[in-house]
């Protein structure tokens, strides 16, 4: 505002700290004649052309006041003017009417602010969290950092006998080479890329760089040395510095305006093709890694999956023949169906091997149903729970559930039910109280049933099934079967009906483990073993009545040469004829890009249907991969031009590289309603994606899963194979794609150890897919570091997804730190790259810039049973006397995880650290051990498999009489 204004002398003040003029506007209604002989105060403008103009104009603040100054003082008496200093009111009328009028429009002083930085979920009216800012490290930490760190030695990629061979041939080779005269540049070249390349894959020999037609490039960005960065320094030099313009990034820019010159071919291969490692991701030492590991000589078991035989050739009802031919359209028996289901009919306990997806559930379930069916007089539903089906997961009761009511179809009065969550307790309660004759369940459902529905009776029990049974005996579900064969052996040894028809037992899996031992003397009496495999060695153990319990025995302490892999003892071990089994050897910073590029590859071969299970080992993992490839792969990309004409702009975005792809998730701390639905989802899409947690490992059957990717790595030998049983199911073809690290490569031996053949995929041939789908990009190491540029983009501007990912990168290194001990040596934490795989996270931080601050342990899971012993009215008593000590009801079993979890019960867990703390390994500070310590060990599955899924109910409440 003017501040202060003095008529007499005409001077007029401005606070330059308030208002700024905008415009001094002078008017002039009198006559013309009259501004003549007045010559009042003008505008420059006017008074140059000493003409007023029609338009009173408009001056710049500085130009109006000299020219008020100079020319008020002398002509105008203080009456006649009026100032209106106000930018929003209407200019006011001089008292003299017809005279001047002034008019000084300001407008208020606006502090210079930038810009704010609107992120793309701002833009996309997203909900953003607030948050801190990330942190940078400064140039000196930088220095400090590049300074101090030594990569540590891997001993598992110390040169073996043949690399050391080969590096000696190699030497004499160029020795001889020397003395015969020395051959031309070019030759030698060649016959060194031919040296090199054999022990490349072939495609990555094929891999040509350039794309010399393309003229507009994106800069490659100058990353300088590589080796021996660390996570932020390795950032520094990659993606993000596409956008500094440096004179050395502009380097390959200039070679791109001259006619490019055609790689010779020497150039391509030996090493050369990896000059773009400016870019960030790559670099030599890659070129190491991924080597031909070779392939050893390995006699998979061999296993037949179709017998020959028809279904009628059982004695089966005619009506279970055709219910199979009409609703199934099976007309043929597996092998182990034609192994089985005599054995069953007549009524003993078996304990069945057969690979993934050979039939095993038709082996048990269709003589079930046969001789339910069968009783005479009828059963009746009031009968209760005549078979109890126990499984794993709530996905295999769906399934089982589904298929044994297509069984039951013709015999209308067996009822059969499924207890997998998604409705009250009460409602279940309810239909265990009107009857269920095949009962199918998950261990810790059933239990809580046992505990607290008193219509839910097993004395009447005819069949147990325990399906993926070394699964069931595995921590966390062991405990539940224990307590259900406890309660069905008590119940009915307290039975008064002294005539209940023997108890028939089957254990059946595709993996069995010396584990297996245990439980079948927990609940098999004199089991027959049958196993499905050709191997000549299982035969002659056979009798003509199958295995018998000391063969089991004897087959499970076989020596089979496994060395110090002794304590994982699976068996026998076989992967399906048809299944199409490789791993990848990925650089850790590669390994999204590489995901997604094979993802590409693989809708691009076939679009319309392609079905895959992508593995990860923690929920967290699942849930940012998720977001992140949904996000960046298969939504169009919007600029902020794009926006402003979206409305008509369409397909001017990035088209996604997935564009069209469904992605679904499944985990354990799904609710059961998601679960069920994503399931369902996932079976009836004809092309998507699943990210899942071991939860979808077992005994899940799509039929047309063309791809099992294994993202991270399996923690048993038996996860493997029944992850990659996903596909290749009834002798469907299929396959599967492990990823390993380089420091992870000799995994493969330890597979081949245990006989399963697996070849060596080439990463580039994923990659090369990336190439044709970015124009930016004249290489494909281009085109993977725009990609990877591209999720590390995403994740700076959402605040949401980069904590996810934190969350994600954090319960990935809880489980890389919980590997058994006879695969350490493999998946050792103190070797991996903690930097470069937080890379694979879209992460550009240290990992001990953020890790701390979401190591927090889980909260226990909600625990809402007792366990059967504690029904015992003596037990009870010593329970509560225990349970004072505890602040929750939780059971010993849980307690136990607990403490692995946290390492300490619940009021006194361990306090994550300051959000700034500095993790050791890439920070300074403390070391990589103590870092990983901080973290707490947790276990890779979601703890929520295991429960019940229901609410708690207290164990103080007494249980009603239903
Ligand atoms: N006799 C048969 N002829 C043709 N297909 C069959 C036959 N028996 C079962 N199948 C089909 O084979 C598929 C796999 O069956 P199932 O799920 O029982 O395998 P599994 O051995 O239990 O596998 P996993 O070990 O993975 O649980 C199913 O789709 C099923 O319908």
């Amino acid at each position: 505002m003017v501040d202060n204004i003095s008529l007499n002398a005409f001077d007029f003040q401005f606070n330059v700290d308030k208002p700024k003029v905008k415009a001094i506007v002078l008017r002039r209604k009198a006559p013309l004649a009259r501004a003549a002989t007045n010559s009042g105060p003008r505008n420059p403008s006017t008074s140059s052309s000493n003409k007023v103009p029609s338009t009173p104009p408009v001056s710049s603040a500085n130009s109006s006041l000299s020219a008020l100054f100079s020319s008020k003082k002398d002509d105008v008496s203080h009456g006649d003017l009026m100032f209106n200093v106000s930018s929003s009111k209407p200019p006011a009328k001089s008292p003299l009417g017809d005279d001047f009028m002034l008019n000084v429009t300001t407008k208020p002083v606006v502090i210079q602010k930038a810009k704010p930085k609107i992120t793309r979920a701002e833009r996309l009216g997203k909900k953003q969290r607030p948050g801190k800012p990330l942190a940078k490290l400064s140039d000196e930490q930088l220095t400090r950092a590049l300074k101090n760190h030594r990569k540590p030695q891997n001993p598992n990629q110390m040169p073996r006998a043949g690399d050391l061979f080969r590096a000696q041939m190699e030497e004499e080779r160029r020795k001889k080479r020397q003395e015969e005269g020395g051959e031309d540049q070019e030759s030698n070249g060649d016959e060194e890329e031919a040296e090199y390349g054999s022990d490349l894959p072939a495609k990555t020999r094929a891999t040509a760089g350039k794309r010399p037609e393309k003229t507009s490039v994106r800069q490659a960005p100058q990353s300088g040395e590589e080796s021996g960065e660390d996570s932020a320094e390795s950032d520094k030099d990659s993606a993000e510095s596409d956008e500094e313009s440096s004179p050395e990034a502009e380097e390959p820019q200039k070679t791109v305006k001259k006619p490019t010159k055609t790689p010779s071919k020497a150039e391509e291969t030996s090493g050369n093709r990896f000059r773009t490692k400016k870019i960030g991701l790559f670099d030599q030492s890659d070129v190491e890694a991924l080597k031909q590991l070779g392939q050893r000589a390995v006699k998979p078991v061999k296993e037949t999956i179709f017998s020959g035989s028809k279904i009628s050739t059982l004695g089966l009802h005619p009506h279970a023949v055709k219910n199979l031919e009409d609703l199934l359209s099976i007309r043929e028996l597996t092998s182990v169906q034609q192994k089985t289901i005599p054995e069953v009919l007549q009524g003993k306990d078996v304990l069945v091997r057969s690979q993934t997806g050979s039939g095993k559930t038709l082996a048990y379930a269709l003589p079930l149903v046969e001789l339910l069916q069968k009783q005479q007089p009828r059963i009746q539903r009031k009968d209760g729970v005549l078979a109890l089906v126990i499984v794993p997961t709530r996905e295999l009761v769906m399934q089982t559930y589904e298929l044994i009511q297509k069984l039951v179809k013709p015999y209308t009065w067996i009822v059969p039910g499924s207890l997998l969550g998604g409705e009250s307790r009460k409602s279940e309660k309810a239909r265990l109280r009107k009857g269920i004759n095949i009962l199918i369940g998950t261990p810790g459902r059933l239990v809580d049933h046992l505990l607290h529905t008193a219509s839910f009776k097993l004395t009447k029990l005819q069949f147990l099934i325990l399906d993926e049974a070394d699964r069931l005996l595995e921590l966390g579900y062991e405990r539940d079967v224990k307590q259900l064969v406890e309660a069905i052996d008590k119940q009915r040894a307290e039975s008064e009906d002294k005539e209940l028809p023997q108890l028939q037992r089957m254990l059946l899996s595709a993996t069995l483990t010396s584990q297996v031992q245990q439980l079948a003397g927990l609940t098999l009496k004199n089991p027959l073993y049958i196993d499905n495999s050709d191997e000549a060695a299982s035969v002659a153990l056979k009798t003509k009545d199958g295995y018998q319990k000391e063969t089991i025995e004897t087959l499970l302490e076989v020596d089979d040469g496994l060395g110090e892999y002794q304590e994982d003892v699976t068996g026998v071990l076989s992967i399906p004829e048809n299944l199409q089994l490789s791993y990848v050897v990925v650089p850790p910073k590669l390994r999204l890009v590489a995901l997604s590029s094979l993802l590409a590859k693989e809708v691009d071969a076939s679009p319309k249907q392609f079905k895959a299970i992508v593995f990860m080992s923690t929920t967290e993992m699942v849930n940012f991969h998720h977001d992140m490839l949904n996000e960046a792969l298969t939504r169009r990309v919007l600029d902020e031009e794009d926006e402003q004409e979206e409305g008509d702009s369409e397909g001017d975005g990035d088209t996604p590289l997935l564009q069209g792809l469904r992605f679904f998730k499944l985990h354990g701390s799904m609710t059961q309603t998601e679960r069920q639905g994503v399931f369902r989802g996932f079976r009836d899409c004809p092309s998507c994606v699943l990210l899942a947690t071991d939860v979808v490992g077992r005994g899940i059957d799509v039929p047309d899963v063309k791809l099992v990717v294994q993202y991270t790595p399996p923690q048993t030998t038996a996860d493997f194979v029944h992850r990659v049983g996903r596909t290749a199911r009834a002798g469907r073809k299929g396959r599967a794609v492990l990823f390993l690290a380089p420091s992870e490569a000799q995994f493969v031996r330890h597979l081949e150890k245990k006989r399963i053949r697996i070849q060596q995929g080439d990463m580039y041939a994923y990659l090369q897919t990336l190439l044709p789908k970015d124009d930016e990009a004249r290489t494909v190491q281009e085109a993977a570091s725009n990609l990877q540029h591209k999720f590390q983009t995403l994740l700076e501007d959402d605040r949401e997804l980069h904590d996810k990912s934190c969350k994600a990168f954090v319960s990935w290194m809880k489980f890389y730190s919980t590997f058994p001990k006879e695969l350490k040596p493999i998946f050792n934490v103190r070797i991996a790259h903690m930097g470069h795989f937080a890379k694979s996270f879209a992460l550009k931080e240290a990992p001990s810039k953020f890790a701390a601050q979401h190591a927090a342990p889980k909260a226990a899971p909600p625990t809402n049973r007792l366990t059967y012993t504690e029904r015992d009215p003596e037990k009870i008593q010593a329970q509560k006397r225990a349970k004072r000590r505890f602040t929750t009801t939780v059971t010993g079993e849980v307690r136990q995880l607990q403490q692995r979890d946290g390492g300490a019960p619940e009021g006194d867990r361990r306090k994550p650290g300051p959000p700034g703390s500095r993790g050791g390994f890439m920070g300074g500070g403390v070391g990589r051990v103590s870092f990983m310590k901080s973290l707490g060990k947790s276990r890779a599955l979601n703890m929520s498999e295991f429960d019940s899924g229901l609410p708690a109910e207290g164990p103080a409440k007494r249980r009603k009489q239903a």
